[in-house]
């Protein structure tokens, strides 16, 4: 890891805030099906209401689901109250039943995983040791966005050049932005050093059907840091670019496999498909705890499938006949070949393949 960075002042709320001492305190969590019209905060005081919490896309985004995960983990350790069924286990039955609980929370994203093992390793399962891991985790990817904003803005001021004179011009899908890490995101990284140097950037977003994260989230937090953000419909990806109206793409990832292929919110292999035909560079920003180096390639990576109602439904208007049927993959694999460059907080991974990925992570 680089030097520490300075501390990051987040436009918006924190999302993940644990309140209070190891043994009685509770999570707090920025509610994000409210945003952007509403800033409201769930206090979650069970490991149920971390489930519901993560299942729910209360939070959301891979490197936030790991970090709420760890700290659901401090409130399984706590003491029950003594009408509780959780009272008659042994504290360490309590400990493991819910790493086992929180794990079936969401399938994809494999921080998530990571989390959960990290603490299930730890000698010592007493609320405090479990705390000061999770604040590590959280601390740690806090650092881990700043080192990938800099390597990808150095990697992109070096390599990709503005079409015409005008600032260099970003598209973005979901939310890969603080909302969805401890930090400044990962995709979102670069944009937030650029605009803090007075580098002149533009961000189109895309709204990301069904759940809108583009909209509600990544538009919402880059105008709230004054960064000049244009929300287009999904659809409207190919016309952009074929307009030259793109520089580069840049998304997260929620498990990128041993030989570069990458899951992301659904959409993203579309978005990968169209840049390498109008030759647009394409580029998955990541930390580490996102590699899977146990699935050799993405075929491997389990796609969380949503409720039909998220489709016909989404908020709040009918939006399609009753009982239709529905298929709703929330994520995609986008194929490594598509993939310009990986970026981590270690570096920059090129065309990314097995031996390149695995080299980097060792
Ligand atoms: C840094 S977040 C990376 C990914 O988790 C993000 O791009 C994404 O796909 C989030 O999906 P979500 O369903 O909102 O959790």
């Amino acid at each position: 890891m680089q030097q520490t960075p300075p501390p990051y002042h987040p436009p918006i709320a924190p999302p993940i805030e644990w309140i209070g001492p190891a043994e009685s305190g509770h999570l707090r969590l920025l509610d994000q099906t409210q945003l952007p019209i509403t800033t409201t905060y769930l206090d979650c005081t069970t490991t149920q209401h971390i489930w519901d919490a993560i299942k729910r896309l209360v939070v959301r985004g891979a490197p936030a689901i790991g970090i709420t995960a760890a700290y659901g983990l401090v409130i399984a350790s706590q003491t029950p109250p003594p009408n509780s069924p959780l009272a008659a286990l042994s504290p360490e039955d309590r400990f493991q039943k819910s790493c086992d609980y929180l794990a079936t929370s969401r399938p994809t994203a494999v921080n998530l995983f990571w989390a959960i093992d990290r603490l299930r390793k730890l000698p010592d399962h007493s609320p405090a040791a479990l705390l000061a891991e999770a604040k590590k985790i959280h601390e740690e990817d806090r650092k881990m966005c700043h080192a990938i904003g800099q390597h990808a803005l150095d990697y992109l001021l070096q390599h990709i050049t503005p079409h015409t004179n005008r600032p260099l011009t970003f598209h973005t899908h979901c939310n890969a932005g603080a909302l969805a890490t401890g930090g400044i995101g990962t995709a979102t990284a670069p944009m937030y050093l650029a605009h803090e140097q007075n580098i002149p950037i533009r961000i189109f977003a895309d709204e990301t059907r069904p759940l809108l994260q583009g909209s509600r989230l990544t538009a919402f937090e880059l105008q709230s840091a004054g960064i000049d953000v244009t929300l287009i419909c999904d659809d409207m990806a190919a016309h952009v670019m074929q307009q030259k109206l793109i520089d580069l793409v840049i998304v997260g990832a929620d498990r990128i496999a041993a030989n570069g292929d990458a899951a992301n919110k659904i959409g993203t292999y579309n978005l990968a498909v169209l840049a390498k035909h109008h030759n647009i560079p394409f580029f998955v920003a990541a930390p580490s705890s996102t590699f899977d180096l146990s699935l050799s390639d993405g075929s491997h990576i389990p796609i969380e499938e949503r409720a039909s109602n998220e489709i016909t439904q989404g908020f709040g208007n009918q939006t399609a006949p009753n009982n239709i049927k529905t298929y709703s993959p929330a994520f995609d694999v986008t194929p490594h070949a598509l993939i310009t460059a990986l970026i981590t907080e270690r570096g920059i991974i090129p065309k990314p393949n097995t031996q390149s990925v695995t080299a980097h992570l060792s």
